[in-house]
């Protein structure tokens, strides 16, 4: 077995496939061990196997279904209690194309349970330890639904929409204590993804992204020190407008009357 890396640990989670099993990947070529979350142990295992022979790292299988409260708790004392944990990357995530007259009430509910409650308890196990060892990174997988929210099923959207808001408040409680956030909005990327959320032919479809692209661009902007990473976004300049014009109108809510167009006496 090989020595513990001195980059430490990344603990992906949704590794088993798509966006994460590629983070898992680089993260392993660029010298982290891993240990890697998801329900299906058997292509954790392979994913494990091979990274192990390839980049000569220790890599972890920890399967866990995380919509399971009991599974996600272990995940979570992981985070807490494993100091060589250098790096979250909170990846699993499920989505669906269908609206609010289509979808079932109960998978909303199991979707908003991974892509927003065990993403914060995940957060919020490893944000004390890693502030408290004054380093650290948490890399969020929101979506570019966070900005399209018409595109997706609407609870999908709100959730990713949940994901970048987080990651604000994430950095203004978090950066200077050490701790590096990142918010990725990935856009239309070639993954099983979309067999599960109901629309397999955006897979294959000329505007999609391969998620070999979508990490490598990622660890760029993350290397570049991007908050906020939108690889298919071409024109940076957008996102710095909407950024500028939101804190811009965030500084003019602080009125006790209501505006005159309501006309409140
Ligand atoms: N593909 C796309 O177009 C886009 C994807 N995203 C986001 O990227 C992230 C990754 O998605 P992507 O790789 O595309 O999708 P995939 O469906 O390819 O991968 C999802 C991963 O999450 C894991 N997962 C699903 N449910 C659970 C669960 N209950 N507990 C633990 N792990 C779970 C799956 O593993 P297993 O089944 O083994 O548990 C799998 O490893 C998601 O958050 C998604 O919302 C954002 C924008 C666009
Ligand atoms: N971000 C993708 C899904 O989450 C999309 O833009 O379709």
């Amino acid at each position: 077995m090989s020595n513990p890396s001195p980059k430490g640990v990344a603990l992906i989670t949704g590794a088993s496939a798509g966006i994460g099993a590629i983070y898992a990947d680089r993260l392993a070529k660029r010298g982290y061990d891993l240990i890697l979350v998801a329900r299906d142990q058997q292509r954790l295992n392979a994913i494990a196997e091979r990274l192990r022979a390839e980049a000569d790292v220790q890599v972890t299988p920890l399967p866990a279904d995380l919509n399971d409260k009991a599974a996600l708790a272990k995940v979570e004392a992981v985070l807490r209690e494993d100091p060589n944990i250098a790096m979250l990357v909170n990846n699993a995530g499920v989505g669906s194309v269908a609206s609010i007259l289509q979808a079932n009430v109960d998978k909303m509910e199991a979707m908003i349970d991974l892509n927003i409650t065990a993403l914060t308890r995940l957060t919020y196990a490893a944000a004390p330890a890693f502030a408290a060892r004054g380093k650290g990174a948490i890399i969020n997988i929101s979506s570019a639904v966070a900005i399209a929210v018409e595109n997706l099923n609407g609870v999908y959207s709100a959730s990713k929409s949940y994901v970048l808001s987080f990651g604000h408040s994430l950095q203004k409680d978090l950066a200077e204590k050490g701790v590096r956030i990142q918010t990725l909005l990935p856009a239309a990327t070639a993954t099983e993804f979309w067999d599960i959320a109901g629309y397999a032919p955006q897979k294959t479809a000329d505007t999609t992204m391969r998620a070999e692209d979508l990490v490598d661009a990622a660890l760029a902007g993350f290397d570049a020190g991007e908050l906020v990473t939108i690889p298919a976004l071409h024109e940076a300049e957008a996102w710095t407008r909407w950024e500028q014009e939101r804190r811009a109108m965030a500084a003019k809510f602080r009125n006790p009357k209501p505006a005159p167009r309501y006309h409140v006496a």
